[in-house]
């Protein structure tokens, strides 16, 4: 059935949601979160309610709670990095029970009836519905999973293999679904090639270890933080680290990589990014700065270069990478923060701050 993006009064989506969630949310584009009552839906017919266990944290977060795309409904309840167990289902579910390991990731609903929706594309959706920050079918503004528990239809829920751990699991849902459907499409990080990862972060890290599992035969961070270096090349394995502030660095690398996947959260310039791919090499852009990028068209004829965009994931997509990640080791760096810890760690966040340090990286 199709959502309808119509509003709906506060009283309304109460009677709607009569279930009581706690969680965190930000009412302004200050994006300080605080403690918050959450109306849930009643568990229905095709539903899973979830009981949250661990939520990542994405930039996606940060840059909505901010309002960088000046997109917000406030008050936003962030959290599309979803792992937890299963509460209860509705009686039409037959693929979760209570007690299973499951995951929400970036969407909670979509038409079902468009072309990308039949085919398995719902990421692709003109009516996709986010899991935080949308308008769903009833109307109501979605809250996401920086809460105690969420109620998802049971198609757009995941199942997390038990050889992977929830907590290090939870950012896979977005960071890890985001680079691995985009790099298995274009075939970046295939064996015997080489592939470049801009911004080493949530999505970037990630990007490395997909990249090394899938069998690349060299992995180079691009960053631009050189308290990274070691990160990236010790604990990450990573073969090659380039400061991209580093002329010298970036003209050694000059021409060398068949792939790029930018992970880069704010606007920079893409030209010599570009120069550092073969002839007909490609870059997946997936960080969504707030400002609008610019490329000259010498820098994609000049080697018959391409970029390509890429969305979230696919449901199906996503369920294939938490398999391929359990079968191989995948999981995210993490450090796992209690609620009371949030805004730090969004300061954190947008200082480029990875989890293994304290102190500023640059
Ligand atoms: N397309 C999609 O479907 C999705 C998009 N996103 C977007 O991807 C981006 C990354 O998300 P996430 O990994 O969680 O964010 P993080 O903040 O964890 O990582 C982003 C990294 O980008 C690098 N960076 C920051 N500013 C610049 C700059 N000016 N030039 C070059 N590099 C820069 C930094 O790495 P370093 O210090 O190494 O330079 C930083 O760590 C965000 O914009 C997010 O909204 C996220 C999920 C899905
Ligand atoms: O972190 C992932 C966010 C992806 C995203 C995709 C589409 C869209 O409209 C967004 O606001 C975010
Ligand atoms: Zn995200
Ligand atoms: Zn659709």
């Amino acid at each position: 059935m199709a959502p309808t993006a119509t509003t709906t009064t506060a009283a309304a989506e109460q009677q709607q949601h009569p279930r009581k969630a706690v969680g965190l949310a930000a009412h302004d584009a200050s994006g300080h979160l605080s403690p918050i009552r959450i109306p849930r839906r009643n568990t229905g017919d095709d539903d899973v309610a979830i009981k949250v266990l661990y939520c990542g944290i994405c930039h996606s977060d940060l840059h909505t709670i901010k309002n960088d795309w000046k997109n917000a409904i406030y008050p936003v309840v962030p959290g599309h990095e979803i792992a937890g167990v299963v509460k209860e289902v509705g009686k039409n579910v037959a693929g979760f029970a209570a007690g299973d390991r499951v995951g929400v990731g970036c969407m909670v609903n979509a038409c079902r009836a468009c072309e990308s929706c039949e085919d398995g594309a719902e990421n692709y959706c003109a009516r996709v519905v986010l899991t935080y920050n949308s308008r769903d079918r009833d109307g109501a503004v979605t809250r996401g999973g920086y809460s105690d528990l969420v109620v998802a239809d049971a198609r757009f829920v995941v199942r997390f293999p038990d050889a992977l751990p929830l907590d290090a699991a939870a950012p896979l849902l977005c960071a890890g679904a985001t680079v691995y459907a985009p790099m298995r499409r274009h075939g970046l990080g295939a064996p015997g090639s080489h592939v470049g990862v801009i911004g080493l972060g949530g999505l970037g890290h990630v990007a490395v270890k997909f990249a090394r599992a899938f069998g690349a035969a060299k992995v180079t961070v691009i960053s631009t933080s050189p308290g990274k270096r070691e990160e990236a090349l010790e604990r990450l394995g990573a073969d090659a680290f380039v400061l991209s502030t580093d002329a010298a660095e970036m003209k050694a690398a000059a021409g060398t990589m068949h792939g790029i996947v930018n992970t880069a959260s704010a606007a920079a310039s893409l030209h010599p990014y570009l120069a550092l791919l073969k002839p007909h090499g490609k870059m997946i852009l997936l960080g969504i700065p707030d400002k609008p990028l610019q490329v000259s068209a010498f820098a994609l004829i000049g080697g018959g270069k391409t970029i390509a965009g890429s969305c979230m994931a696919s449901i199906s997509e996503t369920q294939e990478m938490l398999d391929f990640a359990a079968e191989h080791g995948v999981a995210a760096d993490v450090e796992v923060i209690g609620a009371g810890e949030v805004n730090a760690a969004m300061e954190r966040l947008a200082k480029g701050y990875v989890r293994f340090y304290s102190e500023p990286l640059r």
